[in-house]
């Protein structure tokens, strides 16, 4: 091989990545502009009144108290509140259970809720997830202005909202045109996709070793999850950020549990709340031909 294709070769094998990083790195610290969450959104700006956008709509207890499951009882006793921590496993699973109504449908205040406790997670990731962390928050906000806007009645439930979207012709099926605002239907899609990710990937935490790499489990999760549904670039950037993504234990720290047998069950008992959601979820959507929204 003549030897400056070869030079070539190799300054595209170092080049290339090294481009690549330097341009997420960009687009996480300089280029994002700070997205705050807001439980009320009008005109694209927190209402006055935006109160307690971090609590969780009901109490824990009640809601921890709630599932049917005949084993959660035994895993309730690891699920505690960890003091001086932002993320609380515990609000998690609260919302996420709360969110399904006794009729199995989904209220989509506490869904967001769910949402917003795992912003704390990945906030205290540090700044490389900054970028999923800002993205997670605009699509809240977009679901948050519809929950609190003109037609507030009709965001109640997931259910509720689909259909007054199809009714009202809300839902673009072909493409979204630029100049319009998307769908309530569109926007938690997206969620809902990576509501699949999060539960791969706690799956395969709670039953991995702490040998088991966090990078590969993530972007394995995220392959079988998500890949498809993203650009090019964003699967370059994401997975670029999975390689910063601390070892099994750092993680477990975050969600306050030490010992394996303790962050098995708190993970699988996660695991059990973010199915039963997602399937629900599920079903709408493909009772109405929406899997596949652009
Ligand atoms: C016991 C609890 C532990 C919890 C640990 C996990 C916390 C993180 C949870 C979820 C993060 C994922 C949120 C991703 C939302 C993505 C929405 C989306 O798909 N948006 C794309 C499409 O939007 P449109 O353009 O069609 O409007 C958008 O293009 C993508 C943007 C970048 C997102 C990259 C996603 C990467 C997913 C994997 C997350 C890894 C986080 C690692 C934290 C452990």
């Amino acid at each position: 091989m003549p030897c400056s294709t070869m030079g070539f070769q190799r300054l595209y094998k170092v080049f290339f990545p090294l481009t690549l990083v330097l341009v997420v790195l960009y687009i996480t610290s300089v280029r994002l502009p700070e997205v705050h969450l807001s439980e009320c959104v009008e005109d694209g700006k927190p209402c006055a009144e935006d109160l307690a956008e971090n609590e969780v709509s009901l109490t824990e207890e009640k809601a921890v108290a709630r599932g049917g499951d005949p084993h959660q009882a035994e895993s309730e006793v690891y699920i505690k509140h960890c003091d001086g921590k932002d993320f609380q496993v515990r609000r998690l699973l609260a919302a996420f259970r709360h969110c399904v109504t006794p009729e199995g449908q989904v209220l989509l205040k506490d869904y967001l809720e769910g949402w917003k406790e795992l912003i704390k997670f990945m906030d205290a990731l540090g700044t490389v997830f900054g970028f999923i962390s800002q993205e997670t928050i605009t699509k809240i906000n977009i679901m948050q202005s519809y929950r609190t806007g003109k037609h507030s009645d009709e965001y109640h439930t997931l259910e509720s909202m689909v259909k007054y979207e199809l009714q009202d012709n809300v839902v673009n099926f072909k493409e979204l045109p630029s100049n319009r605002t998307p769908s309530g239907c569109r926007t938690l899609l997206r969620l809902h996709r990576a509501l699949k990710w999060l539960e791969l990937f706690l799956y395969k935490l709670a039953t991995s070793t702490d040998q088991d790499s966090t990078s590969d489990m993530c972007a394995d999760a995220y392959e079988e999850a998500l890949a498809r549904h993203h650009s090019w670039f964003i699967r370059q950037a994401a997975s670029i950020a999975f390689l910063a993504l601390p070892p099994r234990r750092t993680l477990f720290d975050i969600v306050c549990v030490q010992e394996e047998q303790e962050a098995q069950m708190v993970l699988m008992t996660t695991v059990k709340a973010l199915v039963r959601v997602y399937n629900i979820t599920q079903e709408v959507y493909t009772a109405h031909g929406m899997l596949d929204l652009p």
